[in-house]
């Protein structure tokens, strides 16, 4: 009998970038998740379903085992910590860095530093490292508005283009890590279901090879 496999992703660009990738291991959505509202999705494989979740949620099902696999970008996983999960396989898609960005030509201010971002975990390590005490303020999103409205000095976010920070008069200062979404599997599934895991990985390492 073959093992049932549950792969966690998340709507946007992870899904847009991973679907082409599990197309060439002969997994493929049967209906359009923007078109419904349900949440695990059948697939072309009797033995595989999609569940589609929150970007940083991903983590959470993959460790807990409420899905075998996922796919992450490393700046999730490294906010997330997930040590309780493997990580066999950088998929080299949703490139970008996460940065430190500012207003640009201002001057460093007096005093204790205000960094805006939601990777709260991943800027309390880098400050940490530097040796600078500083506030950290927790946003959701929009995090490039704290400078110009003065909620904060600096911003830690993702950046791809630049365009995001130039339309706001920001400008990258320090790169923290170069990002790109991973494959992440439950421990456990990796012992108990490790053919037909396994054989997933190789399918797609391979893509990922020739998406090179
Ligand atoms: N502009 C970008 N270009 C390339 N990759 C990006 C960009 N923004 C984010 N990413 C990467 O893609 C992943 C998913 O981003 P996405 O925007 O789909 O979700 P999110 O906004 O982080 O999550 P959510 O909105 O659900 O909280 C991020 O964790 C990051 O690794
Ligand atoms: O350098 P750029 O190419 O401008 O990309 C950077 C932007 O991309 C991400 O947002 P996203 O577009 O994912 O929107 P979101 O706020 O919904 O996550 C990130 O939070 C930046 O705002």
């Amino acid at each position: 009998m073959t093992a049932r496999i549950r792969i966690a992703l998340s709507k946007g660009r992870i899904l847009d970038e991973t679907l082409p990738l599990l197309k060439t291991a002969g997994i493929e959505l049967l209906e359009e998740p923007s078109k419904s509202r349900k949440l695990i999705f059948p697939t072309s494989n009797p033995n595989v379903d999609i569940i589609i979740i929150r970007a940083t949620d991903v983590p959470t099902f993959v460790e807990h085992g409420a899905a075998d696999i996922g796919v992450a970008g490393k700046d999730v996983l490294m906010e997330h910590g997930a040590r309780g999960v493997y990580e066999p396989l950088d998929l080299n898609i949703s490139r970008c860095k996460l940065m430190v960005a500012a207003k640009k030509d201002v001057a460093e201010p007096e005093g204790r530093l205000r960094v805006a971002t939601k990777f709260v975990n991943i800027t309390k390590q880098y400050y940490a490292e530097k040796g600078e005490q500083v506030e950290i303020i927790k946003l959701y999103g929009s995090m490039e508005l704290a400078p110009l409205v003065g909620l904060a000095d600096k911003i830690v976010d993702i950046v791809d283009t630049g365009n995001t920070l130039r339309a706001n008069g920001l400008e990258p200062t320090e790169l923290i890590a170069t990002i790109s979404s991973r494959l992440i599997v439950n421990k456990a599934s990796m012992k108990m279901k490790h053919s037909v895991i396994q054989r997933l990985i190789d399918q797609l390492a391979e893509a990922v090879e020739n998406n090179r």
